[in-house]
């Protein structure tokens, strides 16, 4: 099968931004791929592949409650991303979470950081680099968004 008819995974990613009390935008959470995944150690927002018969916000709030421990709140899509990698080609739902509640706990052994631009946790997934050029678009970022 040719790349351009793979058809893409579903994947629902969180992405959990801080707010202060006038609801500007700060830090957000990136976290670590597990050991025995495929990038084991780059950096991603926490999530993963939807289930069948999942919506992307009920995959959403199971992963992020396997992975991280936390139960989160309103989900609001922000955009999507077709990536292709030479393992899978993946349709990355992203939603950003302003409210959650819980201790964050790595179950999966992963790391957390929470971060700004520029992102000084390396390496970052390859599908994180768009996102963080979201973010630079957003608040007026000029310069570099991560480490290489
Ligand atoms: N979780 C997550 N996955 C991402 C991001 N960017 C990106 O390209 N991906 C890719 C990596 C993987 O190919 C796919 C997510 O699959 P995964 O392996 O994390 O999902 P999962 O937790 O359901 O894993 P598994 O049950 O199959 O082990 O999406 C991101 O920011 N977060």
């Amino acid at each position: 099968m040719s790349e351009a008819e793979r058809v893409p995974v579903e994947v629902a990613v969180g992405v959990l931004v801080e707010r202060d009390a006038t609801g500007r935008e700060g830090r957000f959470l990136l976290t670590s791929r597990p050991e025995g995944k495929v990038y084991a150690g780059y950096w991603e927002f926490p999530g993963g592949k939807v289930e069948a018969g999942e919506s992307v916000e009920q995959a959403l709030a199971r992963e992020l409650r396997e992975e991280i421990g936390i139960r989160i709140g309103a989900a609001h899509p922000w955009q999507t991303l077709v990536m292709d990698y030479p393992h899978a080609r993946v349709r990355l739902n992203f939603c950003k979470v302003f409210e959650w509640t819980g201790e964050f706990q790595m179950l999966e052994g992963q790391q957390m950081a929470w971060a700004s631009l520029p992102v000084q946790v390396k390496p970052v997934l390859p599908g994180t680099v768009p996102v963080l050029n979201w973010f630079a678009e957003e608040r007026g970022h000029a310069g570099p968004t991560h480490l290489d």
